[in-house]
């Protein structure tokens, strides 16, 4: 049985869920330590998850709870595969794995180089049967959307069908070159800040997640 997500639409659907928008407030907080920012990617990423994994395909299953039998509803089978876009991406991938912990999960090493802002990819391991699963792409930042359209490019010539585009915070730049270059791949967004600076950093955004989650720099 397949309950339906709410027609996803062109734009991004925005988290605007109270708690989302708390804790993501937090996070851009430049005073938030390493310890705390780590510890709201991973509950922001547990709301985020519930949001895309939405639909799924469930199944009837019979069962006894202690007083009689009745008929629950289960995933129906390993449907879903996490991809995390190194290294911001495995941020977000815990608190996914806590919901999902059987998912399968992909990884694409993908930087960016600081004079062009074009992505780079150094690395690429993926799960297999990814042509029948909902490919759940994550990585916190969508700003000028080269790295998140590279990654999808790569997934669809690995044979990828399904994707969806998960991350914490992205820009109006980042969302119409994934709508130019994947009108198919819906995106699930917490925020649309308004500005990309000379950079490439998301204005007022968060600072280099990366960097952030990892203590680097
Ligand atoms: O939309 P874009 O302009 O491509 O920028 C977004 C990318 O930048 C960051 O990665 P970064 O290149 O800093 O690599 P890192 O995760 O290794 O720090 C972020 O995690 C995204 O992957
Ligand atoms: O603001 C930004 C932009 C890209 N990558 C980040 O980590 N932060
Ligand atoms: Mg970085």
């Amino acid at each position: 049985m397949m309950t339906q997500l709410p027609a996803f639409a062109a734009s991004p659907i925005v988290l605007d869920h109270p708690l989302i928008q708390h804790k993501l407030t937090h996070l851009r907080k430049a005073e938030t330590s390493t310890a705390g920012f780590r510890r709201l990617v991973r509950e922001l990423s547990l709301l985020m998850c519930y949001e895309a994994t939405r639909d799924l395909p469930l199944e009837k299953v019979e069962i006894t709870t202690p007083l009689e039998p009745t008929t629950g509803m289960q995933l129906a089978g390993p449907d879903v595969c996490f991809i995390s876009i190194l290294r911001a991406g495995n941020g977000l991938l815990d608190g996914m794995l806590d919901l999902v912990p059987f998912a399968p999960v992909g990884h694409i090493g993908l930087y960016r180089d600081p004079n062009t802002l074009e992505a780079v990819e150094y690395y690429l391991k993926l799960p297999t049967q990814i042509a029948s699963r909902r490919c759940v792409v994550v990585d916190p930042m969508l700003a000028t959307g080269h790295s998140a359209a590279a990654a999808l490019t790569r997934l669809k010539q690995e044979g990828a069908k399904r994707l969806l585009f998960v991350c914490l915070l992205s820009t109006p730049q980042g969302i119409a070159c994934l709508k130019e270059q994947h009108p198919d791949v819906p995106v699930i967004t917490c925020a649309i800040d308004p500005t990309l600076d000379e950079h490439g950093y998301i204005r007022p955004g968060l600072g280099d997640a990366g960097d952030r989650l990892f203590s680097t720099k």
